[in-house]
């Protein structure tokens, strides 16, 4: 009894204390696995990486189709690490199987930008991926398909600059995997999910982020941004074909690129 009783007032008193609800145990458990799932698949194998194409820096046209072959390449790696993490997120798999194929191609190219946030260098304004090989604004996307990068390095500053944690970024990793898409047979069943990861960041950053900034507002606008850069990532997707610059049959595919 007396122990109840000191729990159930140290409970309390922490409610009373700053008016904010602790974590569950249930929400505890599901952030522990999230970040261990998301360093399981943080990065493509070192030998996959040596694999691929090197990144050029030079200025001619062939080291711009190198630049673009690397970059599809690295994608493909990364791609499949989101697949292999998005089956592992509770929920994921009581899903048909045709919506989890829905969800996977929607939520790639997002996840992929979130993926470049956790790697970048704000001191150099680089992206430093698996194969530590900075990519900066002018040698990532501007050389290979005449597009700018600034939308997705400045997206990366900014969450550089919020200091985002892991468990910050596996939850908001798995609320992106059960966003509402077009075409989905159940939606109401991936809202549900998604609901739950999203009462789970929401009691995180109440728990764990200083009160008054409204960083959880700052965490739901980051789903926003990622949303445009997917959009701009389906553009490109589009305006590549025109180059006539092929991309790989398995990005094709998930991206819904017609051949
Ligand atoms: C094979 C491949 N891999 C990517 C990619 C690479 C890194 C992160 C996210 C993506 Cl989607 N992209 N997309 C971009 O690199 C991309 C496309 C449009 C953008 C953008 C990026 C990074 O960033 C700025 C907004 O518009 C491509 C193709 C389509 C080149």
């Amino acid at each position: 009894e007396e122990s109840k009783a000191l729990l159930l007032s140290s409970h309390a008193s922490n409610i009373i204390s700053n008016g904010v609800r602790p974590l569950t145990q249930h929400q505890e458990d599901m952030i522990k696995k999230l970040v261990y799932f998301q360093e399981e698949f943080e990065s493509p194998a070192e030998e996959d990486v040596k694999k691929i194409t090197t990144f050029p820096l030079g200025e001619s046209e062939e080291d711009s189709l190198k630049r673009f072959q690397h970059i599809t390449e690295m994608t493909i790696l990364t791609v499949q690490l989101i697949v292999e993490f998005s089956k592992r997120v509770p929920g994921f798999d009581t899903l048909l199987r045709e919506d989890q194929i829905t969800l996977l191609k929607a939520c790639s190219s997002e996840v992929m930008m979130l993926r470049c946030s956790r790697k970048y260098d704000i001191k150099t304004d680089s992206i430093v991926y698996a194969n530590n090989q900075p990519y900066t604004r002018e040698n990532y996307l501007s050389a290979s398909v005449d597009y700018s990068a600034d939308a997705l390095f400045n997206f990366c500053r900014n969450m550089c600059i919020l200091k985002v944690d892991n468990a910050e970024y596996a939850l908001l990793t798995a609320i992106v995997i059960f966003s509402e898409r077009p075409q989905l047979i159940e939606p109401k069943k991936v809202e549900k999910i998604q609901e739950f990861y999203i009462d789970t960041l929401k009691a995180y950053v109440d728990n764990n982020r200083p009160p008054g900034k409204s960083y959880f507002a700052k965490m739901l606008s980051i789903l926003t941004e990622l949303r445009t850069l997917g959009n701009m990532n389906s553009e490109m997707c589009f305006s590549l074909k025109v180059q006539n610059k092929k991309l790989p049959a398995f990005l094709a595919e998930i991206w819904d690129i017609q051949g």
